[in-house]
């Protein structure tokens, strides 16, 4: 079953190679890995202030714009969110603390 995280992936492949003159993803994968990073960030400023505002329906307009870049930044990396859900699976079960201890290198 797909959901509309799998369409939107699926949309974004499709449309990285587009003409970047009708395609919003096509013109930003053309501006380099730094923009598409750089968009995420600002996006993620933007959830932020929509929080600290207590605006609730700016948080869901925002957020979807943060996912929207994040699939825009994981599909230029070759990654998917099928990475992201098994990095949260793996971590279910672990308390946030022994995740944490579980990063460390020693
Ligand atoms: N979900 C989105 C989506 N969310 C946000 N955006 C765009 O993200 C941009 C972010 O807004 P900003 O004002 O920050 O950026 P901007 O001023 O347009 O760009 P910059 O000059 O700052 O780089 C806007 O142009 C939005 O339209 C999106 N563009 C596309 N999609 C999805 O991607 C699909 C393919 O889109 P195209 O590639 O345009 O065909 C669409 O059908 C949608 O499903």
């Amino acid at each position: 079953m797909t959901d509309a995280l799998d369409r939107l992936e699926e949309t974004i492949r499709a449309r990285r190679m587009a003409d970047p003159e009708s395609s919003y993803v096509a013109k930003l994968t053309a501006k380099g890995r730094a923009k598409i990073a750089q968009k995420l960030g600002e996006e993620a400023v933007e959830t932020v202030i929509a929080a600290m505002a207590d605006d609730r329906a700016e948080v869901i307009k925002e957020g979807a714009d943060l996912i929207f870049h994040l699939a825009v930044l994981l599909a230029d990396m070759g990654l998917s969110f099928d990475d992201i859900r098994a990095e949260l699976e793996r971590r279910e079960g672990l308390s946030g603390l022994a995740e944490k201890a579980a990063r460390k290198p020693d």
